[in-house]
């Protein structure tokens, strides 16, 4: 069969997206002069959120939604580029889920540059060496990630978006399955697929790294070795991909903030989360009324609460924070008025941030 008339008709079709794709960057370039000059954030989660809305709300198919997001994701990418190149502060070494997470949400068109701790990652944006920072808050499987959660109480920066990554391991090696006397990587993600490694990798004998990237490049330097990683792993440090999915739990998925100097502006329609840091101060932490009082503000005026964990406040023995994640925007009037009513008696009402819910 003659594909040529095909592929004419592709090409034909190939000139008019790059034409639109150009004139599309050139808006963007304007947008940027426009934020430059008026000191507005090059990144806007709430707007891109509407982009991704609309262009999902039009298609008719046959392509998938999934993967026009991922495609705009891109477009978004180079506009961000365009109008000011940013740098994503991420938890390295290179390669991780953190860093898989960070080019989920940000694109390929932006820099990231790996930091070694979670203070590093707030310090470098704080200091605005990094425009904006990524961090794991919880995982389905582990719950949260309490250092990530401590670093919000000594800072002013802002929660900005979240997002949601599906963590999956890759065995890793030069070898093939059969040769494979050696499984390196985290702790964590050996136990996360421990039945897989039994089932198929019996008799190898499984060795803890620091990281899970280091565990790619011991896999580079060693025969026989395999390494469990994202995928990106593999593809980072050229090391081929032998088994994809070896995570025994289907559905484990880590969520993560962004953060930044400037908070969000609303999506609107029930399509914002707000979270807060609350200290009860002198009121007994393990008192159910005095929980009670905390979550009367919020539920009075119908704000439904996702998430609430508490964390020792280091302060006093048996002094406590509570993190909550609750609908809705904090320019929303039942919210500000639940803010006003909870700092009546709570010795610290923080707003950490308000971001769309979609990830
Ligand atoms: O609308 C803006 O503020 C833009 O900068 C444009 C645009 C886009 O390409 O649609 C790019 C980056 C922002 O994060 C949001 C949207």
């Amino acid at each position: 069969m003659d594909l040529t008339p095909f592929r004419e008709k592709i090409d034909a079709l190939d000139q008019q997206i790059v034409e639109l794709l150009n004139q599309r960057l050139a808006v963007a370039a304007e947008i940027g002069k426009a934020k430059r000059g008026s000191g507005g954030q090059i990144y806007v989660a709430e707007r891109e959120d509407a982009v991704f809305r609309k262009v999902t709300g039009l298609n008719q198919g046959p392509i998938k939604d999934d993967a026009l997001r991922a495609i705009y994701r891109e477009i978004m990418s180079a506009a961000i580029a365009l109008e000011q190149p940013l740098l994503i502060a991420y938890l390295g070494p290179e390669a991780t889920n953190s860093h898989q997470a960070a080019l989920k949400k940000f694109g390929a068109s932006v820099n990231y540059h790996a930091f070694s701790t979670f203070a590093d990652i707030f310090t470098a944006v704080e200091k605005g060496e990094a425009d904006y920072g990524i961090i794991p808050i919880e995982n389905s499987t582990e719950g949260s990630v309490r250092d990530a959660l401590d670093q919000f109480v000594g800072s002013d920066l802002k929660i900005v978006a979240q997002l949601y990554l599906e963590i999956s391991y890759t065995l890793i090696s030069k070898s093939p399955l059969e040769k494979i006397t050696k499984v390196y990587s985290k702790d964590q993600a050996l136990a996360q697929c421990r039945m897989w490694l039994q089932r198929h990798l019996p008799h190898a004998q499984l060795i803890d790294t620091a990281s899970t990237a280091r565990s790619v490049q011991i896999a580079r330097d060693e025969e026989g070795a395999a390494g469990v990683a994202p995928e990106i792993a593999a593809t980072h440090y050229g090391v081929p991909v032998v088994a994809k999915g070896i995570q025994d739990k289907a559905n484990n998925t880590t969520r993560f903030f962004v953060i930044g100097k400037k908070p969000s502006g609303p999506v609107g329609n029930g399509r914002d989360m707000t979270s807060l840091l609350i200290s009860l101060g002198d009121e007994d932490a393990a008192n159910s009324g005095a929980l009670l009082k905390m979550l009367k503000p919020l539920a009075d005026r119908g704000i439904n609460l996702s998430k609430i964990e508490s964390r020792p406040s280091k302060r006093r023995a048996w002094d406590y924070y509570f993190f909550l994640d609750v609908a809705g925007h904090h320019d929303d009037p039942a919210m500000r008025e639940a803010i006003t009513e909870l700092k009546q008696f709570c010795t610290m009402v923080k707003w950490l941030g308000s971001y769309p819910v979609a990830g």
